[in-house]
């Protein structure tokens, strides 16, 4: 059963602010809750037409999608507020995140890289995400910049949740977007669990420091495939001994060799950055 919103919510009660971007299936706004006179508060109000939803064939996963996050409560990962529709749209009312989208701060950065501390301040937050995320069964199996953003105190948040599945879990539709980040398991189309997250955090991880994700071959997907089934991962001279071990302990190709995230919190380099990590 379809949570029932905790309200009925409907359009008239917000006050249209600028447009947020354009997601997968429709377009987000900056809206203010409590029109008019008292304060209300800002959210980010995702529009998405239901015949649109229907074309393609996700209003299951959407309906999926909205009983699993209406119940999740993280700071590291974006909330959803709350979801009402009219006859011809769906409306999803998502928390804004104060400072933007991640990958559009990358592209401000000299050859898009993080330095070492602002790094593992990242992957620690993405490490507790995950591990709640995990806790409740739920496999993120898309984390990628893309998809993160930070909020008003430039921490990160998971922000869409596109293929989140309850574990353990065997992709049905068709694959889009970067291969980049999919862990041998996926791009091979086996079985796959949680260890999928562990292998995208050491990617993840390893595009923050050197600005490309590591098995990145811009001419060719099929070779970005091959690199991935056989971990061809090499690790650049600049980074330090202690990231480079992390990197290693979470991309392998065995799923069970890759590190716990109770572990990466607790890894020394982790520590060294943020030591109220785990
Ligand atoms: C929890 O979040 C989400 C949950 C569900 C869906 C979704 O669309 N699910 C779906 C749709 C159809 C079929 C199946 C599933 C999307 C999101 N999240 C976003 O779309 C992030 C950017 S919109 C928010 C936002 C906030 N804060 C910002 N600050 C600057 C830009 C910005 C943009």
């Amino acid at each position: 059963r379809a949570h029932a919103p905790t309200r009925s919510w409907s359009l008239k009660d917000f006050e249209m602010g600028r447009p947020l971007g354009k997601g997968k299936f429709g377009r987000v706004y900056m809206v203010r809750t409590a029109v008019g006179q008292s304060k209300g508060y800002i959210i980010a109000l995702k529009c998405m037409y239901k015949n649109e939803l229907v074309h393609h064939k996700v209003e299951k996963q959407l309906r999926r999608e909205i009983e699993i996050q209406m119940n999740l409560r993280h700071p590291n990962i974006l909330r959803l507020h709350g979801y009402f529709h009219d006859e011809g749209r769906v409306f999803l009312m998502l928390e804004f995140a104060g400072k933007g989208e991640l990958y559009k701060l990358m592209n401000k950065l000299p050859d898009r890289r993080f330095n070492e501390k602002t790094a593992a301040q990242y992957i620690a937050q993405m490490a507790d995400a995950l591990s709640y995320l995990h806790s409740k069964h739920v496999i993120h199996r898309d984390i990628k910049p893309e998809n993160l953003l930070l909020g008003i105190r430039g921490e990160l948040k998971i922000g869409d949740f596109g293929w989140s599945v309850h574990a353990p879990g065997n992709r049905r539709t068709t694959m889009c977007g970067t291969l980049d980040y999919l862990p041998p398991e996926m791009v091979e189309g086996r079985q796959h669990g949680e260890a999928v997250d562990l292998w995208a955090l050491g990617v993840l991880c390893y595009e923050f420091l050197d600005g490309v994700p590591p098995f990145e071959e811009v001419e060719s997907q099929s070779m970005t495939y091959k690199r991935i089934a056989s971990v061809d991962l090499h690790i650049p001279s600049h980074f330090s001994d202690e990231v480079a071990n992390l990197v290693s302990s979470l991309v392998r190709k065995n799923p069970e060799e890759r590190l716990p995230l109770s572990r990466v919190l607790r890894h020394p380099w982790i520590q060294r950055y943020d030591p109220d990590a785990a």
